[in-house]
């Protein structure tokens, strides 16, 4: 009772301060559609009280306006009483995302940024990650660490992934032998842990051994928010809440879980320069790249459109060793790649086990591949892997059908005009690309609700906008681990696919819906499957 009487006074004060704010008459102004706001935050999903209350997943929300309003190109929202826009068309996706981009080169309007950066340390660890950081400050880290992710790197980490792979193939045979149905987002979560910890972290996480390590019990804490946590956020929120709470040295952001990784990453970097040994993982080249000694190459994979709209132009002002970013960076790897991928895995598995003739095209393909290796360690190389057109197809449509991102985000950093408008959007105002509509567009896909891999053949994708599929984001801020996370999810899922085969049961829902509670397109049933050896 006490924490909805707190959280009611809070709305209250916040009204008020977006009473000073509002201007729910904007997109009636300009005839643009949207869709009927909500008390006290606006229709946008992100921050709407339906969203709030738990009922509904906010990319189902995104995803549902766009159907109710008949997919317009874009339509209007308001976040905390201030306009922002929604963006249902791959073309305006574009402008925004890339041809505009200097207009948008935040995730989050300024005053967000300024309200959660805080003066505490760990509030800094959160604010100096590269899925937040604004401006020049954005860019520099950006530049400083995408050559970290590039193929010739990720070529020298497959081998760590391939240790990983191994627990992940026997664990499944243990499900197998047992005959036993089995949860694929836990299976897959503890193979996303323990590959993070390994390549970013430099340590074991042994999840398969230990579900309750002390490294996945921290992580998935990182995921949790409780009531307390959320209130500090809201508190951080409403004027003057900041300084009362940094008069009693409360972060933003959860102290213990944070404080975990920052202990272990920076005991990693010590032991590293005081024995001088060298993994090459990516603290190692986390660690040469703010050196500014990772030499900038090329690969003939990155020079496609996606990679050309990437291209960021910016000198990088190099500075010594900054553990922060360093930590910051460390821990965005974790938050942003270990749901991502264990989830991506999981619903794949589950499409594959709902759909035989799939999962038999793709075992075929794997197959023909096996015959051809002659790598000693039992799994393909780094160019066999990538050469598998159905495997990349698959993983593709579970992404389409199901975009852990449904709304992807910029903040306007200088003032816009809309092309083909005369709406003027000022510095701060939000632009979020629905993602789920366009991924749910019948003129875009035809039966949408299909899981249907044969959309990402190379002749369909040239038939349809390049931006008609964001599951990754797209131009010089999108996701800087999509090399990672494909190579990640094929290893394993090769592997597992090699030798055995997904099966639905009566168990297995037919459908599954998505978890109210979660920011990202999460299932909120469990995907329960079983295994038999091939
Ligand atoms: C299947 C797994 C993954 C999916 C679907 C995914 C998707 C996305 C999407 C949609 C964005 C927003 C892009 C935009 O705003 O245009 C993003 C950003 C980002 N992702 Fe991923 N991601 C995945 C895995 C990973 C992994 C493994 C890492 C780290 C190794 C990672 C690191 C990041 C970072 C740092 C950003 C922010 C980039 C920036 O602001 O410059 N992601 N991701």
């Amino acid at each position: 009772m006490i924490p909805e009487i707190i959280i009611g006074i809070l709305c209250i004060i916040g009204y008020f301060y977006i009473k000073l704010r509002r201007q729910w008459n904007f997109w009636k102004d300009h005839n643009v559609p949207f869709p009927p706001p909500e008390f006290p935050f606006g229709s946008s999903p992100v921050f709407c009280w339906n969203s709030f209350k738990q009922k509904i997943n906010m990319n189902d929300m995104a995803r549902n306006q766009a159907i109710a309003l008949g997919f317009p190109k874009f339509y209007g929202n308001y976040v905390f009483g201030a306009p922002n826009m929604v963006v249902c068309d791959p073309e305006m996706a574009k402008q925004i995302m890339v041809k505009d981009f200097d207009h948008f080169v935040d995730r989050q309007g300024e005053d967000f940024t300024k309200l959660l950066a805080g003066g505490h340390f760990v509030d800094k660890l959160w604010a100096n990650q590269m899925t937040s950081l604004p401006g020049d400050r954005w860019k520099n880290t950006r530049a400083t660490f995408t050559p970290v992710f590039t193929a010739g790197k990720l070529k020298g980490m497959i081998k760590f992934i391939y240790e990983v792979t191994n627990d992940l193939v026997k664990s499944v045979g243990e499900e197998a032998k047992s005959g036993k149905t089995f949860e694929l987002k836990e299976k897959f979560g503890k193979f996303s842990m323990d590959t993070i910890a390994t390549c970013a972290f430099g340590v074991n996480a042994k999840s398969f051994q230990d579900n309750d390590s002390t490294f996945a019990m921290n992580a998935r804490a990182v995921f949790r928010n409780s009531r307390a946590d959320m209130m500090r956020i809201i508190m951080a929120l409403i004027p003057g809440g900041k300084t009362v709470m940094n008069i009693f040295d409360t972060p933003i952001n959860k102290k213990d879980v944070t404080m975990f990784f920052y202990d272990i990453i920076k005991g990693t970097i010590e032991h590293r320069v005081k024995t001088k040994t060298r993994r090459n993982d990516l603290v190692d080249l986390m660690i040469d790249a703010m050196k500014a000694e990772i030499p900038i190459e090329q690969d003939k994979e990155e020079d496609g459109q996606f990679d050309k709209d990437a291209k960021l132009n910016h000198k990088v002002v190099h500075k010594q060793v900054d553990e922060i970013t360093m930590v910051a960076t460390a821990l965005v790897i974790l938050v942003a790649g270990y749901d991502t991928t264990a989830q991506t895995m999981a619903v794949t598995s589950y499409f594959l086990a709902k759909n035989e003739d799939i999962q038999e095209k793709l075992y075929q393909e794997i197959m023909e591949c096996v015959g051809e290796m002659e790598n000693e360690s039992g799994h393909p190389d780094y160019n066999q892997i990538q050469s598998l057109p159905y495997l990349d197809m698959v993983l593709h449509e579970t992404l389409r059908l199901n975009p852990v991102l449904g709304l992807i985000t910029r903040a306007c950093t200088k003032d816009y005009i809309i092309p083909g408008t005369d709406i003027l959007l000022k510095k701060g105002n939000e632009v979020h690309i629905n993602a789920m509509a366009i991924h749910a567009n019948p003129d875009i896909y035809p039966d949408p609700e299909k899981y249907d891999p044969e959309r990402f053949t190379k002749e369909a994708k040239s038939n349809r906008h390049p931006y008609a599929f964001l599951g990754f984001g797209q131009g010089p801020r999108n996701c800087i681990g999509m090399r990672f996370a494909l190579l990640e999810a094929k290893l394993g899922l090769f592997a597992v696919l090699r030798k055995y085969k997904f099966v639905a049961t009566p168990e297995t829902v037919d459908k599954f819906t998505l978890d109210p509670g979660a920011f990202l397109s999460a299932p909120k049933e469990p995907l329960l499957v079983k295994v038999v050896e091939r």
